[in-house]
């Protein structure tokens, strides 16, 4: 049997500082990511979603509990997994927008020149900023920089993309385009994606599953199944988004609770 690409088994992380008692974030979390799935972090400010993410990413060691990718402990991070993180300030100051993704394509892909160049303009297009490809990070806005962010990590097309409220500082129809062409990439390449976000209805449009973690400290409240939801449209969007509001809001509803036990596949 294929092993998950990421296996949390009673995973809790917890923060130590000098100044004050340790604090426990993330409490027994147990959860699978298989190949090819959208999985979504969902939950209040606070309840561990961005430390469970760069657990993952190996920039975390968690206290107790196996955090596996593919199969093999996570010791530390590693080129199978690409991260774009809420912090602007991601790029390489001293490259050019357009020098950092070839940057990435060479050690990634193994790109070079005119294919590489080439490459890192389609990806700067498809994120609205192909204009800005010769200008360096710090002529750049902070949503621009999070969108050259974005186009670097896509670009690599990464086994794991491990993706921190990437959207939150874009403008919205930027934010749109590049949901469906997250969905699209991911769709063709059969790429595995875990992302944090604070939006219900983005939650519900982008996951296969989306995982509703409550806080003080973070624990698993539900996984909920949104797989069968292809688009804005679809008849069930709107009753999901408010089923997961509810959850969020005060435990949960009959109605999701059903459905997650379904979804714990
Ligand atoms: N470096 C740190 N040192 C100490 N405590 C931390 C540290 N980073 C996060 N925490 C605490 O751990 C808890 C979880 O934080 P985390 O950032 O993972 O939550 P989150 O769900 O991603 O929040 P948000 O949605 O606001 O980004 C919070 O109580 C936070 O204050």
């Amino acid at each position: 049997m294929i092993a998950p690409v990421i296996s949390a088994e009673a995973v809790s992380i917890r923060y130590e500082s000098r100044d004050r008692d340790s604090h426990l974030a993330v409490d027994d979390v147990t959860f699978e990511v298989r190949q090819g799935e959208r999985f979504v972090l969902l939950g209040p400010s606070g309840c561990g979603k961005t430390s469970l993410l760069m657990s993952i990413a190996g920039f975390i060691k968690p206290v107790s509990g196996n955090l596996q990718v593919r199969g093999k402990r996570i010791l530390g991070p590693g080129p199978d997994r690409a991260v774009v993180f809420q912090d602007f300030d991601q790029l390489f100051p001293w490259r050019t927008v357009v020098g950092n993704l070839n940057y990435a394509a060479k050690l990634a892909l193994g790109l070079r020149g005119d294919e590489a160049r080439q490459r890192s303009l389609r990806y700067l297009e498809l994120v609205g900023i192909r204009d800005a490809a010769d200008r360096y990070p710090h002529q750049l806005s902070g949503g621009m920089k999070q969108r050259a962010a974005i186009a670097r990590a896509l670009s690599v097309e990464p086994a794991l993309l491990l993706l921190d409220e990437p959207f939150g500082a874009v403008d919205e129809i930027t934010r749109t385009n590049l949901q469906r062409e997250l969905v699209r990439i991911c769709d063709s390449e059969s790429m595995t994606v875990i992302m944090v976000t604070h939006s219900i209805p983005e939650a519900v449009y982008l996951a296969d599953r989306v995982m509703v973690m409550s806080s003080g400290p973070g624990r698993i409240q539900e996984i909920v199944d949104t797989s069968a939801i292809d688009g804005f449209g679809h008849p069930e969007f709107g009753s999901t988004v408010e089923q997961l509001r509810l959850l969020l809001e005060d435990g949960s509803t009959p109605a999701v609770r059903k459905n997650a036990q379904g979804a714990q596949r």
